[in-house]
């Protein structure tokens, strides 16, 4: 123990003396003052760079280091003979001459075997141990014998091999998901590492490790793939902006946060959907075939004279506008393929020559019947009068308008006709006031349609473009001076890999000039993921999706299109499928996208509810699958649930008793839900006035109220489901709802019922 401790106090020097460099490089930089735009640009980055280091040194400090491997002496792969590896969240190196490696990073090959050696399989291993830190003390140690011919003992073998695993299980909930990487199990390391292309689905029954698995494969592929994925970034979906918060410490535990963490409702940059729809809204604008409904919205903007348009020009008196001119004007322009927007000009265009032509014909007619007296020069004349005449120009407009993706998707919530009647009455919703060009509370559900429309609508930014590029180039020549003097100064002592293979990254290992210019051009010095977050176009290098199972298909075709490259984890269970809009199969969701190339793997162990809590839970599922099998429990607690039940106006009551005795029954631990159906929430909100009650609630605090769909994803030590059987018939897929609340709880499980309602549930009788 006292060596190790002696180690790990030596990781954390080293630790510090890194951080302070880091912090001694920030200073110095940022208090320069500079006019040259050069010095300005590295000044910039160095800065960037150096905070960045400070961040990550500072977010590993907890559980720096985690494990030791001992290498046999005759090692089977030839690699590690006799070596001893300390594994940590971070690789560091000695400060001396050779940069001797100090502590490998978990992701590192060389750190596999801590995941993966069995006594079967030891993978060249004599031991494996599993270092329990406090602070920077050591507080506990755990051998493995893995070569069962070496006799050699340390004291601290340990016959129990999960008893890190089911510490780490068993440990107060935080209201904060914690990294695994201790704990990492050998079918999710497979998971983990598993190559990054193409699109990888896992799914697994409630605590599995869906979420986890996740988080750390996100990490894993930024340490693998770094030169590719920092500079596109990781986008990860999750379902609510609480469950981003609960899982938002992960990455940053694990040193990574060049990933940006968001729901579907966040990303149409600049709409905040605050909004809520009742769940036939939220599925009929989830539905697959709005995007053909929306394509013949923008149609139907592109309109007819009805028989004519008579155009008054300011010095030209009336000119007018056929049917059939128009018409062919039309098809010209549908028939480039291009966006609404971007086809205006050539509908615009052929509407001025119409126009133009009708004029020469009539000022440059020749009485006595000889050929058109205007010159070329006279009729360009006369095309440019008429196409800066405002009078055409309004013309154009009514019959080819510019439209904005907010303007046409409230024009058509506002009067869904195109729909059947009742499912237009189920989106119908009040039109945009005079004047604003949107809508005030959009819904997460009206995010993807935005998305669609502006593919539809396309934006007309040429010019924008040419001037962008005119400066990337200027910008481009002084980033090639940058990166030259980045690469004299490469940071030296901080790897596990190769010197080529830096795990901390300088400007120069990642990018050229061309890219390099992108990054850091003066007025933009955001970091990748925060770029992403502002643009709707930004094709992410991978995206990860939890609880894929609530995306409807109009969000899929948002988040496909956000990855070109469709490099992507999803990770769900169908049985937990709340959302009305949700989808059943894999198949259905991605054979549109990739047919069937795309890999599924599953997850079987439950390392979240105890068996019998997961019994109650299961038997809930059978009511609507008979032959279910739910995710095998890892641990046992002797203890079901407890099942009280109460007169209707009495269950808040009762269930503030039920709180209170859990509270006081188990006084310092951890965290406690109160899932009940949504309409109660007010009531018990006002029975449990400590409770966290809101639209985002405070998971950090003791008690939390929320209703079953916001506790998707969560956990908590305790759980009190009120009214089961109303939130059974809450909604189309209220049994689902009614599973998740059931598998929140990581030790105790508590149930108030409605005792006028006949239960539907043998154990969930008192
Ligand atoms: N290998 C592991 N070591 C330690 N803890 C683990 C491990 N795998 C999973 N867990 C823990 O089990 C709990 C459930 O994990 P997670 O939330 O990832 O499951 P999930 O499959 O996403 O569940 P759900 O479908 O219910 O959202 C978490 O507390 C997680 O930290």
């Amino acid at each position: 123990m006292q060596n190790e401790q002696q180690f790990v106090s030596l990781l954390h020097e080293r630790l510090d003396a890194l951080r302070e460099q880091a912090e001694a490089a920030v200073e110095s930089v940022t208090g320069q003052v500079t006019t040259v735009r050069q010095a300005r640009v590295e000044r910039d980055i160095s800065v960037a760079e150096q905070s960045g280091l400070v961040a990550r040194l500072n977010a590993v400090e907890s559980g720096l280091c985690f494990g030791r491997l001992d290498f046999a002496d005759r090692a089977t792969d030839g690699t590690e003979s006799g070596a001893t590896r300390h594994i940590g969240r971070i690789g560091m190196r000695r400060d001396d001459a050779e940069r001797t490696p100090l502590l490998i990073d978990w992701r590192a090959p060389v750190a596999r075997p801590f995941y993966l050696a069995t006594g079967h399989t030891p993978m060249g291993l004599r031991r494996r141990r599993h270092i329990t830190t406090q602070g920077r003390e050591v507080t506990a140690l755990h051998d493995e014998i893995m070569d069962l011919d070496d006799t050699t003992r340390t004291g601290f073998e340990n016959p129990d091999a999960d008893a890190v695993l089911l510490s780490a299980l068993n440990s107060a909930r935080t209201g904060r998901m914690s990294d695994i990487v201790q704990t990492i199990q050998a079918e999710q390391d497979r998971i983990i590492r598993a190559p990054h292309q193409g699109v990888l689905v896992v799914e697994g029954g409630p605590g599995t490790g869906k979420t986890a698995v996740a988080l750390h494969r996100a990490a894993y592929l930024l340490y693998a793939h770094r030169e590719q994925l920092a500079r596109r970034a990781v986008l990860i979906v999750g379902p609510n902006p609480a469950f981003l918060g609960y899982i938002g410490e992960v990455l940053p535990s694990l040193g990574e946060s060049g990933v940006l963490l968001a729901t579907v409702g966040e990303l149409f940059p600049g709409v905040v959907a605050t909004g809520t729809d009742t769940p036939e809204a939220t599925e009929v604008k989830g539905r697959a075939e709005m995007a053909r409904v929306l394509a013949e919205e923008v149609r139907d903007r592109q309109t007819l004279p009805d028989p004519v348009l008579e155009i008054r020009h300011e010095d030209y008196g009336a000119l007018t506008l056929d049917r059939e001119t128009a018409r062919e004007a039309r098809q010209r322009a549908r028939d480039t393929g291009l966006p609404h927007n971007l086809a205006r000009p050539v509908f615009a265009f052929r509407v001025i020559d119409a126009l133009t032509e009708q004029l020469t014909d009539r000022i440059g007619a020749d009485p006595l019947g000889g050929p058109n007296l205007l010159d070329p020069s006279d009729i360009a004349q006369l095309g440019k009068e008429i196409a800066t005449s405002p009078e055409v120009q309004a013309a154009v407009d009514a019959l080819w308008p510019t439209l904005t993706p907010r303007r046409l998707v409230a024009d058509f919530l506002a009067d869904p006709d195109r729909l059947a009647p009742r499912d237009a009455a189920a989106v119908r919703r009040a039109g945009p006031r005079t004047g604003t060009d949107g809508i005030d509370d959009w819904t997460p559900a009206d995010v993807p349609l935005l998305d669609e429309a502006a593919e539809l609508l396309g934006e007309d930014d040429s010019a924008a473009r040419a001037e962008a590029a005119r400066e990337r180039q200027e910008r481009i020549d002084y980033a090639r001076g940058v990166l030259e003097l980045s690469y004299g100064s490469r940071t030296q002592e901080f790897e596990d890999k190769d010197d080529e293979d830096s795990e901390v990254l300088a400007a120069h290992d990642i990018i050229d000039a061309d890219r390099f210019a992108d990054r850091h051009e003066e007025a933009d010095t955001r970091t990748a993921a925060e770029r992403a977050a502002a643009d709707r176009t930004w094709a992410f290098g991978h995206i990860v999706v939890d609880e894929a199972q609530e995306l409807s298909a109009m969000a899929w075709r948002l988040l496909m299109r956000r990855c070109p490259s469709r490099s992507m984890t999803l990770v769900g269970d169908p049985a937990q499928t709340g959302d009305a809009a949700g989808c059943d199969s894999w198949d259905q969701i991605l054979r549109p996208y990739v047919q069937d190339r795309w890999e599924l793997t599953r997850l079987g162990v439950n390392y979240r509810t105890p068996a019998e809590i997961m019994e109650v839970a299961a038997e809930v599922r059978r009511t609507a699958d008979p032959l279910f099998e739910p995710p095998v429990s890892v641990r046992s607690t002797g203890a079901g649930p407890v099942v009280r039940s109460a007169l209707p106006a009495e269950l808040a009551r009762r269930t503030r008793e039920t709180v209170a005795s859990l509270v006081a029954g188990h006084p310092a631990e951890g965290r406690l839900a109160v899932i009940a159906p949504t309409p109660l929430l007010p009531a018990l909100a006002a029975a449990l006035p400590d409770a966290s009650w809101a639209a985002i609630p405070d998971l950090t605090r003791p008690v939390v109220l929320l209703d079953a769909r916001r506790a998707k994803g969560l956990e908590f030590d305790t759980v009190v489901v009120v009214d089961p059987e109303a939130i059974m018939d809450g909604s189309p897929r209220g049994t689902n709802d009614l599973y998740v609340a059931l598998t929140r709880a990581t030790q105790r499980l508590a149930v108030v019922r409605d005792a006028q309602v006949p239960s539907r549930l043998k154990s969930l009788m008192p």
